[in-house]
């Protein structure tokens, strides 16, 4: 399968303007309503990269996958069909609402739902911050990266690798306390250069998702989320860091539908996986992120 980036996810909130003030005001992003009472988070020229929908949970719904044309998406429908994993087909309304031709949805062996679409429909209209952030690393690579609970992870790392054709980029076993069995984080890319666009921890998260990334062109738009964040008094997960893996100097907060946000810049790309190397790294970081701030 010929997955090209991570075009959007699906997030769901009983208090949509609690994620309207929080995209504008902390993440510096645009939105606008959608016709369903939801929003749409825009980060760049796309009409969104985040689609926020009503619902009396607050938690993360989906992945949104990109193929590259109905060719790759037809591709997509016949290997779903060949290793018999079931699948559904979108209606209208739902391709509808998120500016789709046609889109098939698949839940992997953890129950993560994931979305394969082809065919987004754009505007292109400037993405114009109304917190000054000049630009997103989005484009060929997608909006960021997304980290779902794998807690049946032998299934879901082979459905991951084997139906959707994510490639494993490198491995974590980490260790939540010292004595503590490690539980696995294993970082997978797609058709682009981004180190990673989905990764996999061997955990349940009630959120349904461990955190989505959002990457910026400079350190200084870092530290300025870093101080809307501790301005809108929003709770931080993690502090400033740099992951050793990746490169990516970010740090974490918490989203309005539970999960956590990292705000990063600088991630690591690799423009030729033919050369890459998968490794497994023994450290979370190189400096810094400090995930015990957010247990407090
Ligand atoms: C280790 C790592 C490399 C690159 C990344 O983009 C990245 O997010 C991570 C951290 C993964 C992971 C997490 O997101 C949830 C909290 C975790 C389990 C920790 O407490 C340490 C590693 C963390
Ligand atoms: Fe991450």
């Amino acid at each position: 399968m010929d997955i090209r980036a991570l075009g959007y996810f699906v997030a769901q909130t009983d208090n949509t303007q609690e994620w309207k003030d929080y995209a504008e005001q902390v993440l510096g992003m645009m939105t606008s309503p959608t016709d369903e009472g939801g929003l749409y988070i825009k980060m760049d020229e796309r009409p969104f990269r985040m689609l926020i929908v009503p619902g009396n949970e607050k938690r993360y719904l989906a992945s949104g996958w990109e193929l590259s044309n109905q060719g790759a998406f037809n591709d997509a429908k016949q290997t779903l069909k060949d290793k018999n994993v079931s699948f559904e087909e979108a209606d209208q309304a739902t391709c509808q609402l998120r500016g789709v031709q046609a889109m098939l949805v698949v839940n992997d062996p953890s129950g993560n739902r994931h979305e394969l679409y082809w065919g987004h429909v754009s505007d292109c209209q400037p993405f114009v911050s109304p917190q000054g952030v000049p630009n997103f690393v989005t484009g060929d690579m997608g909006l960021g990266h997304t980290v779902l609970p794998a807690p049946n992870f032998d299934e879901t790392y082979q459905f991951l690798q084997d139906v959707l054709g994510f490639e494993l980029s490198d491995l974590f076993n980490f260790k939540p306390a010292p004595d503590a069995p490690p539980v696995r984080i294993y970082f997978l890319h797609c058709a682009n250069a981004r180190h990673h666009s989905l990764a996999i921890a061997e955990f349940p998260v009630p959120s349904g998702c461990v955190h989505a990334m959002v990457e910026v062109e400079s350190m200084t738009e870092v530290g300025r989320a870093h101080d809307r964040q501790q301005q809108q008094g929003v709770d931080l997960s993690a502090t400033l860091g740099q992951h050793l893996n990746d490169k990516m100097i970010s740090f974490y907060m918490k989203t309005p539908s539970g999960f956590d946000l990292e705000y990063g810049y600088d991630g690591l790309q690799v423009d030729n996986w033919e050369e890459h190397c998968a490794f497994e790294f023994s450290r979370v970081s190189l400096w810094g992120h400090d995930f015990s701030v957010g247990q407090k």
